[in-house]
C-alpha cells in the first residue's frame, strides 16, 4: 500500500486495512502525543488483500467504532480526541491520543469458533477456561472467553498466552482489568447488537496508557467492528457448522465458486473481485453500521 500525502502529517505505520500518520506541526516537528488513524477502504479475506477496494467501508467502520466508543464510555475511556481531520481522509480518520499501548491482543469470544474451536477440541478449555462438554461449531458459551495472544511481528501469526503469560507481561492487577473490561465490552455490544439481528461471536480491542504514567486504561484502536469482530446474521445462527459472515460471505462465496476460477490452495492470489460481489460487500458494512446505530449513513 503507498502511504497518502497528508499535509501536516508523516506516515507510521500501514496495518492489512487501516494506516497511522503523526502530525508535524509548523516548525517541522512530530507532535508528540497524536496520532492520526485511518481507515482504508481495503478488504482483506483468506489472508489476500482484495481488489478493488470497497467504497466508504473505511467511512463507515469508522462511523461505526465512534459510536461504539460513544456506547462504552461509561465503561471505559477511550483514546480519541478529534474527527477533524484532513479532508483528503475526512470521514474515514480519527486523531487520537498517543498511548503506550499494551503488548497483549485483548480478544474475547461469547461465541465458539475458528482457533478458540481448535483448541476446544483438543483441551476441553480455551484460555485455561475449562468449558462444558459437547459444544460444537457456533455454540454459544455461558459467558465471554478472555483468550488473549501475542502482538506478532508483521508477517507472524499471534500466538495464545496463558493467564500466566499475560500476568508476566502486564502484572496481575493490569491483566485482571483487560480481562475483565474485554468481556464486559463483548458482553455489552452482543446486548446492543443482538436487538439489531447481530451476533457478534468475538472481538480483538487494544488498551493502552498515558506515556505520563497517569489515569488507568484507556481503550485504543477500533471497537466491535467487523474488521477486528466476527459479526454473524442472528437469523442465521445455527451452531454445528461455520457460520456465515455478515460482511465477507459474499466475498468468500464468490471466491470459492467456479465462477472465480481461484484455487486457493495451489497459493496463487485471488482475481479482481466482480462489480457486483463489491457492491453488495458495501451494502452489508452500510447495512451493518445502519442497523446497530439506527442512523442513516
Ligand atoms: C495501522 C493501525 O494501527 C494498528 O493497527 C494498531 N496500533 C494502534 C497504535 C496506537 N499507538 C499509540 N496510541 C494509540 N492511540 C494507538 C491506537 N489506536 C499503534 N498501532
Amino acid at each position: 500500500m503507498s502511504a497518502l500525502d497528508l499535509p501536516g502529517y508523516t506516515h507510521v505505520y500501514s496495518g492489512k486495512v487501516r494506516d497511522l500518520y503523526a502530525p508535524v506541526g509548523a516548525d517541522g516537528e512530530v507532535v508528540p502525543d497524536r496520532l492520526l488513524l485511518v481507515a482504508s477502504n481495503r478488504l482483506s479475506a483468506y489472508d489476500w488483500m482484495m481488489s478493488p477496494e470497497i467504497p466508504d467501508k473505511g467511512a463507515v467502520l469508522t462511523r461505526l467504532s465512534l459510536w461504539w466508543f460513544d456506547q462504552l464510555s461509561d465503561l471505559v475511556p477511550n483514546h480519541v480526541v478529534s474527527t477533524d481531520v484532513p479532508e483528503a481522509v475526512g470521514g474515514r480518520a480519527v486523531l487520537v491520543r498517543k498511548l503506550e499501548m499494551l503488548k497483549v491482543e485483548a480478544i474475547a469470544r461469547a461465541y465458539l469458533t475458528g482457533g478458540g474451536l481448535e483448541e476446544y477440541r483438543e483441551k476441553g478449555s480455551v484460555s485455561g477456561v475449562v468449558l462444558p462438554d459437547g459444544l460444537v461449531d457456533g455454540s454459544k458459551l455461558p459467558e465471554p472467553v478472555f483468550t488473549p495472544t501475542t502482538k506478532a511481528p508483521v508477517g507472524e501469526h499471534d500466538l495464545p498466552m496463558s493467564p500466566a503469560e499475560v500476568e508476566a507481561e502486564l502484572g496481575a492487577d493490569v491483566a485482571a482489568e483487560v480481562s475483565r473490561l474485554t468481556r464486559a465490552i463483548l458482553a455489552r455490544g452482543n446486548e446492543i447488537a443482538a436487538q439489531r439481528g447481530i451476533l457478534i461471536a468475538d472481538t480483538k480491542v487494544e488498551f493502552g496508557v498515558s506515556p505520563d504514567g497517569s489515569g488507568g486504561l484507556v481503550l485504543a484502536d477500533e471497537v466491535l467492528t467487523p474488521d477486528s469482530s466476527r459479526f454473524w446474521p442472528a437469523e442465521l445462527w445455527e451452531p454445528g457448522h461455520p457460520q456465515p459472515s455478515y460482511d465477507k460471505q459474499f466475498v468468500r462465496d464468490w471466491l470459492t465458486s467456479t465462477d472465480s476460477g481461484w484455487d486457493r490452495k495451489a497459493g496463487g492470489p485471488p482475481p479482481e473481485l466482480p462489480a457486483h460481489v463489491v457492491e453488495q460487500t458495501r451494502a452489508k458494512y452500510v447495512e451493518a453500521y445502519e442497523r446497530l446505530t439506527g442512523e442513516t449513513f
